[in-house]
């Protein structure tokens, strides 16, 4: 069962009617729920642009999601970042991030060291020039598969189509603290993959609704995952 949102002090709960199906739905949404400076408005407008510019010579996001980029990456993205409000400086991982969702587009609304890890160089040359051009600081990008990035301790670790539940948290088990927010949009199958997992990981784990599809789910979840023990070869 998807658990609908819960009230955020008001400010960021939508009940289902107010599901950001379009355009107009997910910019009013991002406007209520982060104030964006016009500085940050611009760099959300010029990341969008360079998105789909680029969505032209490599395949990023799905052509057919063009017209509703809004709703569909930017919004979507963003979402993850209003389940994870804490203002401390804690570094955020984002895994496979591909063209930057969701890393780039919470490192445009927030202060948050965002290290965005991806394993294809042509992603990560995007990566970088959207990076230099918004003048993104806080951001680092690791042009690697994640098995060979090093150990860093994660406040927060994202993975939005990345990889099935179990290999995700294999791989990224080692970046985890006690305090670490899973935050991993698992579309339709979320509830599904859950269950999948061990017992006491499962527990770790509850299910938010996305604000852009009901369908689809967010596995929320806070604590250390103990990496698996590997023998010697
Ligand atoms: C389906 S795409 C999703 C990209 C982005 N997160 C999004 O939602 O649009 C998965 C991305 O993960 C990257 N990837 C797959 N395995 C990886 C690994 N082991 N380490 C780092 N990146 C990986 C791929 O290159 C690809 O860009």
């Amino acid at each position: 069962m998807i658990i609908p949102h819960r009230a955020d002090g008001g400010k960021n709960d939508v009940s289902a009617a107010e599901l950001l199906k379009d355009e107009r739905a997910a910019r009013g949404w991002l406007t209520q729920a982060f104030a964006p400076s016009t500085e940050q408005w611009a760099q959300i407008e010029r990341f969008v642009t360079m998105l789909i510019a680029e969505n032209a010579k490599q395949n990023l996001i799905a052509a057919s999601t063009i017209p509703a980029i809004w709703a569909r990456h930017i919004a979507d993205s963003a979402q993850l970042l209003a389940l994870d409000t804490r203002e401390g400086e804690g570094l955020w991982i984002d895994l496979g991030s591909g063209p930057g969702l969701p890393g780039l587009v919470v490192a445009i609304l927030s202060e948050r060291p965002m290290l965005l890890v991806e394993s294809r160089r042509r992603r990560c040359d995007f990566l970088r020039a959207v990076v230099a051009e918004l003048a993104l600081d806080h951001v680092e990008v690791a042009e690697a598969p994640l098995e060979r990035v090093a150990t860093r301790p994660a406040a927060t670790i994202s993975a939005r189509a990345f990889a099935p539940l179990d290999r995700l948290i294999d791989l990224s088990a080692r970046f985890s603290t006690e305090s670490t927010r899973w935050l991993l949009p698992k579309g339709r199958n979320a509830v599904k993959e859950l269950a999948l997992l061990p017992e006491p990981w499962q527990r770790m784990f509850h299910v938010e609704q996305s604000r852009t599809d009901a369908e689809s789910g967010i596995l929320v979840g806070t604590g250390r995952i103990a990496p698996k023990k590997r023998g010697k070869a």
